[in-house]
């Protein structure tokens, strides 16, 4: 089934045209991978998705209903999850209490908190520590438990690896393949060979446009096709 439709999104920051007929979809299970150099509009992609920034034009469909100018607390509600570049944890609440505030009302929290610590073994070494004082790569983590436990089918994933010494990028890449097996995942990357990797299917993005698509497994990261489009 196709969780999420976008169909010819323009969007608008004030005067400037940042996207300019983003066209995607993402099928239930699958992982794509939203690719594309600094600037060309990935993250306006995922605001435009949760309607954080709405688009001016063009529609998008979440299980096959318009979500386009609902509130993003509605887009959310329907099981759209957004992990933000800044990562967003309380940093002053301990890593357990942080899941524990991700489980919506209603939810078995015991087993949400179980599902964290089975997919981030790490975390539940740290469970008491303020989550504040955990490193990049945990934070990372945190944040991705955080999604998980929050009920959503799809969770928009921005630059998990951004800012990530490469050993902890392993790390953050196992445990997102592990977290893909529970939730579809929208994942924008611009760190290609990981995208590649994690994803089933991928979209490059360049000046606020498709320009390309494919499927992972029969794409290299040395791909020429590829590399136009990213290296700066
Ligand atoms: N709040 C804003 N107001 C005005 N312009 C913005 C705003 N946020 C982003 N932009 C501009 O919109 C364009 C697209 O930004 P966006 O963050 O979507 O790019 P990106 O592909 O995610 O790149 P990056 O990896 O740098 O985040 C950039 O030129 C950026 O400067």
């Amino acid at each position: 089934m196709t969780l999420l439709e976008v169909e010819n999104a323009h969007t608008y920051y004030g005067e400037s045209h940042i996207l300019e007929g983003v066209s995607l979809d993402v099928e239930e299970g699958e992982v794509v991978a939203l690719v594309g150099r600094n600037g060309v509009g990935k993250t306006t992609t995922l605001r435009t998705i949760l309607q954080l920034t709405p688009p001016s034009e063009g529609t998008v469909r979440y299980r096959g209903e318009d979500v386009t100018g609902a509130a993003t607390h509605e887009v959310a509600d329907r099981g759209v999850g957004w992990i933000p570049e800044e990562r967003r944890i309380f940093s002053q609440l301990s890593v357990e209490e942080n899941v524990r505030v991700a489980v919506p009302d209603g939810e078995d929290v015991g087993a949400a908190i179980e599902l964290a610590y089975e997919t981030f073994p790490d975390l539940e070494r740290f469970a008491d520590k303020d989550a504040g004082n955990l490193s990049g790569g945990q934070q990372q983590m945190l944040a991705l438990a955080r999604g998980l436990v929050g009920n959503n089918d799809l969770l928009l994933v921005d630059e998990p690896s951004e800012g990530l010494a490469p050993l902890i990028v392993e790390r953050v890449a196992e445990a997102l393949a592990d977290a893909a097996r529970d939730t579809t995942l929208l994942l924008v990357e611009q760190n290609l060979p990981l995208a590649l990797d994690l994803a089933d299917r991928f979209y490059v993005l360049d000046n606020g446009q498709v320009v390309d698509e494919g499927d992972a497994d029969e794409t290299s990261a040395d791909d020429e096709r590829l590399r136009r489009y990213l290296s700066a």
